[in-house]
C-alpha cells in the first residue's frame, strides 16, 4: 500500500543525499516522500572531539525525537553513527547496500603518508583511525607525524585540509563518493592497512517500533548481505560497550555464505601497537552475526582491549 511518509534528516550535504536517495527509492516504490530537515546538537559542537561531548547519540536524538511525535517516519542514518542500543520503541528496519566501507586519503601534496614531510600534521579526530594510524606511523618510523583533531562535516574538513592546516586528511571513502568528490581521494587504504569501523559505508533507516507499515515498505531496500555484515561488526562494538569513544574497527565480508570478521582496537595513549582477532563462520540470521562479533569481542578482550 502506498505510504505518504516523512523522512527526518540532518541538514549536511552527506546527510540529505543519503536522504534524496531514500526518498528517490521509496518514490520509485510508489510511496509520496518528504524531508524535513533539522539540526543536532552533533552538528552544533564543532569544538570539541566527539568522544568528550557524548557520542553518537548525538546525531539523532533530534531525529528519534521527530519520530516519537510523528512529524516524520523514517531517520536515515550513516550506521557508523548509530549507537549500538536504540531507545526504547525505535527500531533498525533497514539496512542498505553498502558504499565502499574503506578509509580515503586526502591530501594536496602527498600521494600516500610515505611522502609526508618530517613533523607534518596530518588530521582526523576518530580515535580508531588515530590509532591505526598510529601504528602505522610508528611501523614506517615516522613518529614526528602528529595526528590533530579534525572536525566538522566533509566540506569544512575539506576547507581545513585546503587552508593548509594538515598535510593530509583521513575520511570514510563513502562520503567522498556520494558527494562526487571521489577525484579528491589520493589513496584509498586496504582493509589491511586501515581496517573501517563498524557500518562505516551503509546507510540504516530507523523507524518507530510500532509502525509495521513503514517497515513493510521498506523492505525492498534492504540488502541483507550488507545487514549481516554490519550486524557482525555492530556486535563487536555493543559487546566491548562501544561507543565513538572507543577505538576500534570492525570489519566483515560475506562470502557465500560465510562472513569473515574482524576487529582491532588500539590504545589512543599506551603503545602503538593493536590488538586484532577474527573469526569465520556460516551465517543465515543477524543472530548468527552477531555470535561471530560476540567471539571476536571477546577474543579482543582476552588480547587485551579494554
Ligand atoms: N562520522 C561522520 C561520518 N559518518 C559517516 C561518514 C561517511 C559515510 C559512511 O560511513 O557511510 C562520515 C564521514 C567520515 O567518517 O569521513
Amino acid at each position: 500500500m502506498p505510504l505518504m511518509l516523512t523522512i527526518a534528516t540532518r541538514e549536511s550535504r552527506l546527510a540529505l543525499w543519503q536522504a534524496e536517495h531514500v526518498q528517490q527509492l521509496l518514490t520509485v516504490h510508489g510511496h509520496r516522500v518528504d524531508l524535513l530537515g533539522m539540526t543536532t546538537r552533533g552538528d552544533q559542537i564543532l569544538d570539541r572531539t566527539l568522544s568528550k561531548v557524548g557520542g553518537k547519540g548525538l546525531f539523532v536524538k533530534e531525529l528519534e525525537t521527530a519520530l516519537a511525535e510523528g512529524r516524520a517516519q523514517l531517520a536515515v542514518h550513516s550506521l557508523k553513527d548509530v549507537p549500538m542500543e536504540l531507545p526504547e520503541g525505535f527500531a533498525l528496519a533497514c539496512v542498505m547496500a553498502r558504499e565502499d566501507p574503506r578509509d580515503a586519503w586526502v591530501s594536496p601534496q602527498c600521494a600516500s603518508l610515505a611522502d609526508l614531510s618530517a613533523g607534518a600534521v596530518v588530521g582526523t579526530s576518530s580515535l580508531r583511525r588515530t590509532v591505526l594510524l598510529r601504528h602505522t606511523l610508528s611501523e614506517m618510523k615516522r613518529d614526528d607525524v602528529r595526528i590533530e583533531p579534525l572536525r566538522g562535516n566533509l566540506d569544512t574538513r575539506l576547507r581545513k585540509l585546503d587552508e593548509g592546516q594538515y598535510a593530509g586528511i583521513v575520511l570514510a571513502a563513502a562520503g567522498l563518493k556520494r558527494l562526487g568528490l571521489g577525484q579528491r581521494i589520493r589513496h584509498i587504504f586496504s582493509t589491511d592497512e586501515m581496517l573501517p569501523a563498524a557500518g562505516q559505508g551503509a546507510l540504516g533507516i530507523e523507524i518507530r517500533a510500532d509502525r509495521a507499515d513503514v517497515a513493510e515498505a521498506l523492505a525492498p531496500l534492504v540488502d541483507q548481505a550488507s545487514w549481516l555484515a554490519v550486524a557482525a561488526e555492530r556486535a563487536v562494538s555493543r559487546a566491548m560497550g562501544g561507543s565513538c569513544s572507543m577505538p576500534l574497527a570492525a570489519h566483515a565480508t560475506l562470502q557465500g555464505d560465510r562472513l569473515h570478521l574482524r576487529g582491532a582496537w588500539g590504545d589512543p595513549e599506551g603503545a602503538p601497537q593493536l590488538v586484532r582477532a577474527e573469526a569465520e563462520g556460516p551465517v543465515a540470521t543477524l543472530a548468527d552475526a552477531e555470535a561471530l562479533g560476540q567471539r571476536v569481542a571477546e577474543a579482543l578482550g582476552a588480547g587485551g582491549a579494554h
